[in-house]
């Protein structure tokens, strides 16, 4: 049985005093759940400190690709396993659309992430357009494929799949859960051609505008395993109901 994993993505928010408001918040309303947080470069020490022994990891959003250099602005994997990070997102769609990275660079920092040993989430979903076009199965089978062909199909048995849908993604407008299913069911089942006993042990997330008041309906989806979560995951009872929606 896959154990769903409920994440945060708090992107560029926060400050040192509403982290740790809302990390002792969350920190003892989940104890015994599996979750995770994604927090910004600056506060991995603060994540590290505040959430050490429990059962909520914490990771970064971002990674250089390179393992070391001249590389001004950059941030490696051996910098985040330094704060303890357990995961790293790659390929958000903010990244890929505001920062240029392409499928060839999403594979790239997916590798140097687990080649450190930190568990990528690898983040795939279409635009409005390509929806509306038809063609949301190939974008995300060619997102997929840019890493099976570089780290191999088995190397997504130590990986997360985020599915997040651009155009849900901070506008309040949730995939239906059936609409999700569906991805959902095509990833897996495009996985289960090349590696069946990979494809029954990954866990899918789903993003895009989840809350308290949705999590239910799309956790109880049979290939949804989980979450990643913006806005929602930087509102403590929200996270928390989310969480909790997943572990039911
Ligand atoms: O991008 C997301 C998580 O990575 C989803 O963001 P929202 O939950 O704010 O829509």
């Amino acid at each position: 049985m896959r154990k769903k994993l409920v994440a945060g993505n708090w992107k560029m928010h926060g400050s040192l005093a509403e982290n740790a408001a809302l990390l002792a918040a969350i920190k003892p309303a989940l104890a015994g759940i599996e979750a995770a947080v994604c927090v910004p470069f600056p506060y991995l020490a603060q994540a590290q400190a505040a959430l050490a022994g429990s059962s909520i990891a914490w990771g970064a959003q971002n990674l250089s690709e390179q393992p070391k250099g001249a590389f001004t602005g950059e941030v490696s994997a051996a910098m985040l396993l330094d704060f303890g990070c357990k995961y790293v997102i790659v390929g958000h769609s903010e990244r890929r659309s505001l920062y240029g990275e392409r499928d060839e660079i999403v594979a790239k920092k997916y590798m140097a992430a687990q080649a450190a040993g930190l568990t990528p989430i690898l983040c795939v979903g279409e635009s409005l357009q390509e929806r509306e076009s038809g063609v949301t199965e190939a974008v995300v089978a060619r997102q997929l494929d840019a890493v099976i062909q570089a780290a191999g199909v088995g190397s997504l048995g130590k990986a997360v799949v985020a599915y997040e849908p651009v155009w849900a993604i901070g506008t309040g407008k949730t995939a239906t859960p059936e609409q999700a299913q569906a991805v959902h069911a095509f990833i897996r089942g495009k996985i289960a051609a090349l590696d069946g006993a990979v494809a029954d042990g990954l866990v899918i997330q789903y993003g895009g505008s989840v809350k308290a008041a949705n999590a239910a309906e799309l956790m109880a989806q049979p290939d949804i395993d989980g979450g990643l979560i913006g806005g929602a995951s930087l509102v403590a009872d929200e996270f928390i109901a989310i969480c909790r929606a997943a572990a039911r």
